[in-house]
C-alpha cells in the first residue's frame, strides 16, 4: 500500500523537463540572461559584472513560478567563432532555441543573420520553436526592434510552420526576460508531441 501511494505520489509530482539551448554571437549577452534567469527563479547566480566570455557551457535547471508543473533545463554556450563548431552537438536534445542578439552591434548584424540562418536550417534542430531575443534594450544606442524585426523575417521562409518570434529585452536590468520565457514555455508545450520533455 506504501509503495504504491508512494508511486502515485511520485506521477503526480512529476516535472516536465525542456532543455533550452541558448545561442548567438559572443558578447551578444547569453550568459547574462542566463544568470538573470537564475536570478528570477531564485536561484543563487553570479554578479553578472563578473562575467567573463564562455569557453566551454554553463548549465541550470530552472523551475518556474508561472508553470510549477515544468522545469526548463538551459544551456548556455559559448558564440565565439572557433566555439559555434559545437552548437550542433546540442540540437537533436532540445526542445527550443533562444538566440540572443546584441541590439547595439550594427556591425555584426550580416555575421548574426547568417549564423542564425545556418543554425534554423540544421536539420538536427528542426521544427524546434526559435526566440530571437534583441537584447540591451537599455542601451540608448540600440537598434529599433522594428529593424531587427526586418532581419528577423528575411529568416523566417527557412522556418516553416515553426513557432518563432522577436521580442526585447534586456539581460543586464531583467526587463523583459520572464516574458520572454513564458512565450518560449507556452511553445515548448505546444510542440510537446515532436520533441517529448524528459519526466522528472
Ligand atoms: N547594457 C547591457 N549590457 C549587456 C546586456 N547583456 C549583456 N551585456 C554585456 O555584454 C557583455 C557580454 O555579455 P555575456 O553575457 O558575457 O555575453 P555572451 O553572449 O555570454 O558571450 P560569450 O560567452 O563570449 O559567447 C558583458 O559586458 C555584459 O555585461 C544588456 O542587456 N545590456
Ligand atoms: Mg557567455
Amino acid at each position: 500500500m506504501f509503495h504504491l501511494a508512494k508511486g502515485l505520489y511520485a506521477s503526480w509530482n512529476r516535472k516536465e523537463q525542456y532543455s533550452v539551448l541558448i545561442l548567438g554571437l559572443d558578447n551578444a549577452g547569453k550568459t547574462t540572461f542566463l544568470e538573470t534567469l537564475k536570478k528570477e527563479s531564485a536561484l543563487s547566480s553570479r554578479p553578472l559584472d563578473k562575467i567573463a566570455p564562455t569557453v566551454g557551457q554553463n548549465v541550470a535547471t530552472l523551475p518556474l513560478a508561472s508553470h510549477p508543473g515544468v522545469l526548463l533545463k538551459v544551456w548556455d554556450v559559448g558564440g565565439q567563432e572557433a566555439l559555434r563548431a559545437m552548437w550542433s552537438e546540442y540540437y537533436a536534445q532540445c526542445h527550443g532555441i533562444v538566440f540572443v542578439v546584441d541590439s547595439t552591434d550594427r556591425a555584426r548584424m550580416d555575421e548574426c543573420r547568417e549564423t542564425l540562418t545556418s543554425v534554423v536550417t540544421d536539420d538536427e534542430a528542426e521544427g524546434v520553436p526559435i526566440l530571437m531575443l534583441a537584447n540591451k534594450q537599455d542601451r540608448p544606442d540600440r537598434m529599433e526592434i522594428e529593424d531587427i524585426k526586418e532581419i528577423f523575417n528575411q529568416i523566417a521562409a527557412h522556418l516553416g510552420a515553426r513557432d518563432s518570434r522577436v521580442l526585447p529585452v534586456s539581460s543586464l536590468t531583467g526587463e523583459g526576460v520572464l516574458d520572454a520565457i513564458e512565450w518560449l514555455v507556452v511553445r515548448l508545450e505546444r510542440n510537446k508531441a515532436n520533441r517529448p520533455p524528459q519526466y522528472k
